[in-house]
């Protein structure tokens, strides 16, 4: 469904930066897609790439993003420009980045934060309806509607980060990109987020792409797996083989960074239904 194709990325500064380099990745529809490297990869600056958001001295060099949408067509991204990738960007492609949740205007009520997604890009939409969805889209996410009153700071970062997730899946994108979304959250709160992402993933379909150094969580949470080292993808397999055979001397050095790893886990996050190839892999951990 989205089709990253050699795409190379330059920092153009005194001595350029090669940050991405040729990088090709395909992403399947409904899929969990874990980008895993060290800070400093490549991995924020190709997510930028993808959706177009990279500012000078970045410049796409080479390659192009293809992609296909439930109706069939393929759209090249480098040839939306304005408006069209604006829209494009919401309505297909949604991103959660991190520290996202401080993006929120702190002296505008999440209700009005929430309903201008939907003033924007569903126009034809009437009051009513835009308020019932904006509620409906909190408590997708898990947070009373009774927030909708709120203002950003009255939230939790947990809540804060619900709400960014909730915006994002407003006009029922069929990617959603996400940068280290839950990176700045503790713990036990962005293991309630992801289990909640799960759920809506299964119930919406959507696919993910999930950036995040942390390699332990994306095992538990990706389909496959792509690991990123000095711009390149190094290696790319199905979480379970990538953990259980890995091939690259980098994603083994990388797993090995991680003790917990060695160690017994608990289960795992999508077991059960829907969790596809890797249904059993709790075992194996
Ligand atoms: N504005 C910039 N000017 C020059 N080089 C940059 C700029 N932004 C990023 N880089 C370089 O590009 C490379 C990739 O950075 P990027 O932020 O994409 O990595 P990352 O894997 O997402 O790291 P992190 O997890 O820390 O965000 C790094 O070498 C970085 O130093």
């Amino acid at each position: 469904m989205l089709e990253i194709d050699s795409v190379s990325v330059d920092y153009l500064v005194a001595e350029p930066v090669h940050a991405v380099r040729k990088v090709s990745l395909t992403l399947h529809r409904g899929e969990v897609l874990g980008l895993a490297g060290e800070s400093g990869c490549g991995k924020s600056t190709l997510a930028y790439a993808v959706t177009r958001l990279l500012k000078p001295p970045a410049a796409i060099v080479g390659g192009r993003v293809l992609f296909h949408s439930r109706e069939g067509h393929a759209i090249d991204l480098g040839n939306l420009h304005g408006e069209d990738l604006r829209a494009f960007r919401w309505d297909k492609i949604a991103m959660v980045f991190q520290g996202a949740m401080n993006s929120l205007n702190p002296v505008i009520r999440i209700r009005d934060q929430l309903e201008d997604v939907f003033t924007t890009h569903r126009p034809d939409l009437d009051r009513r309806t835009r308020r019932r969805r904006s509620a409906e889209l909190l408590e997708r996410v898990g947070v009373d509607p009774d927030r909708l009153s709120s203002y950003p700071h009255e939230l939790s970062g947990g809540m804060r980060q619900r709400v960014m997730i909730a915006m994002a899946l407003a006009l029922d994108p069929q990617v959603l990109l996400m940068d280290e979304p839950t990176t700045a959250l503790d713990v036990v709160v962005q293991r309630e987020i992801l289990q909640e992402l799960t759920r809506l993933r299964e119930e919406l379909g959507f696919a993910v792409v999930f950036i995040t150094h942390d390699l332990p969580l994306l095992l538990e949470i990706s389909d496959r797996i792509a690991v990123m080292r000095e711009g390149r993808i190094v290696e790319i397999a199905d979480a379970r083989t990538l953990y259980t055979d890995p091939q690259h001397e980098y994603t083994k050095a990388l797993l090995r960074s991680f003790p917990s790893l060695t160690g017994t886990r608990g289960d795992f996050i999508r077991t059960g239904a829907g969790a596809g190839p890797r249904e059993n892999v709790e075992v194996a951990l």
